[in-house]
């Protein structure tokens, strides 16, 4: 459930310019246009197609990255890290005075962002997730150098349109991307793994991606219902001499638990690597 869930929408004048509408950019558009409190948007994409099919989708206007900035009391990057330096070229000279910049990139840092705008701008680090789509996001916020504390909250105020916010100290952006921000995949492929061992085990696909969807809602919505901790609810299941402890041994033999170890380490390193500009 979002934090925001029930929060009476208070108009809200503000003026967003999201520069990439790509999945994650139309992703925190859409809950923004359905939180139904901010009601100015204009989106900008090198795709000019794209950026004209999400203004039509969503009720925004179209603009060159330069123009969109130029009237936007608050800028939304939204493009690929590898796109960033091109980006901030083109409208760093074009930026109104005061306004606050959101960057959602994984491992750009907030250094890197200063540098290549003009003195001053305040400047805040976003890690949303998917799920943002579904408003069940969760977004991992840190402030720039010269962001204020009333910057930090009109950004946890974007974001919280889309799921639940935490503010982190920047050093944990990595280790965030690893957790929420890739996270979603990792339980993507878990579900692909159970729905394909369904089907090896003799059901019809159909009913194995219905059980498994199901099963990984239904846990999930445990785990944040109850509180309880993972290990107790799985103990839950395992009956003595049962079929859930013959399978967790299994997957304890084929070493899964330090797979995802490996796993997320390799995810934090990659964002370490694409803020040292390894892009
Ligand atoms: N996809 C995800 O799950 C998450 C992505 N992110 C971050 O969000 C950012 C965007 O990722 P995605 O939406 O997945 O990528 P995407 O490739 O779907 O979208 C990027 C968009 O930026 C546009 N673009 C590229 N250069 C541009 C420029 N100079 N000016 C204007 N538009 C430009 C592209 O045409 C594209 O539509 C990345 O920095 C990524 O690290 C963060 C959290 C989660
Ligand atoms: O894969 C990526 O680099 C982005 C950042 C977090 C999720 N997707």
């Amino acid at each position: 459930m979002s934090e925001t869930s029930g929060a009476p929408a208070e108009p809200d004048a503000r003026r967003i310019a999201f520069l990439g509408v790509g999945m994650m950019g139309e992703a925190l558009l859409s809950g923004l246009v359905r939180d139904g409190r901010v009601l100015r948007f204009v989106v900008s994409d090198r795709d000019e197609e794209r950026a004209a099919q999400i203004a039509e989708k969503y009720g925004a206007t179209a603009a060159p990255a330069a123009e969109a900035v130029a009237a936007a009391d608050t800028v939304l990057l939204a493009v690929k890290p590898q796109s960033m330096a091109e980006l901030l070229d083109e409208i760093g000279a074009h930026l109104r005075p005061g306004a606050l910049v959101v960057s959602i990139a994984a491992g750009i840092t907030a250094a890197y962002l200063e540098q290549r705008l003009p003195e001053g701008t305040a400047v805040v680090r976003a890690m949303p997730n998917t799920p943002a789509l579904v408003g069940e996001g969760i977004t991992a916020v840190s402030a720039g150098t010269h962001a204020s504390h009333g910057d930090v909250q009109q950004a946890q105020e974007l974001m919280r349109t889309c799921g639940k916010v935490v503010a982190v100290p920047e050093s944990q952006l990595d280790a965030v991307t690893a957790v929420s921000g890739s996270g979603p995949a990792y339980v993507f492929y878990v579900v692909d793994a159970m729905v394909e061992a369904g089907v090896l085990l003799g059901l019809p696909r159909t009913t194995a991606t219905e059980l498994a969807v199901q099963t990984m809602y239904g846990a999930a919505t445990m785990l944040a219902e109850t509180q309880d901790h993972p290990v107790l609810l799985r103990e839950r299941v395992s009956s003595p001499g049962g079929t859930t402890v013959a399978a967790l041994r299994q997957l304890d033999d084929h070493g899964v638990r330090a797979a995802f170890l490996t796993a997320m380490e390799a995810a934090a390193r990659r964002s370490a690597e694409l803020a040292s500009g390894q892009l």
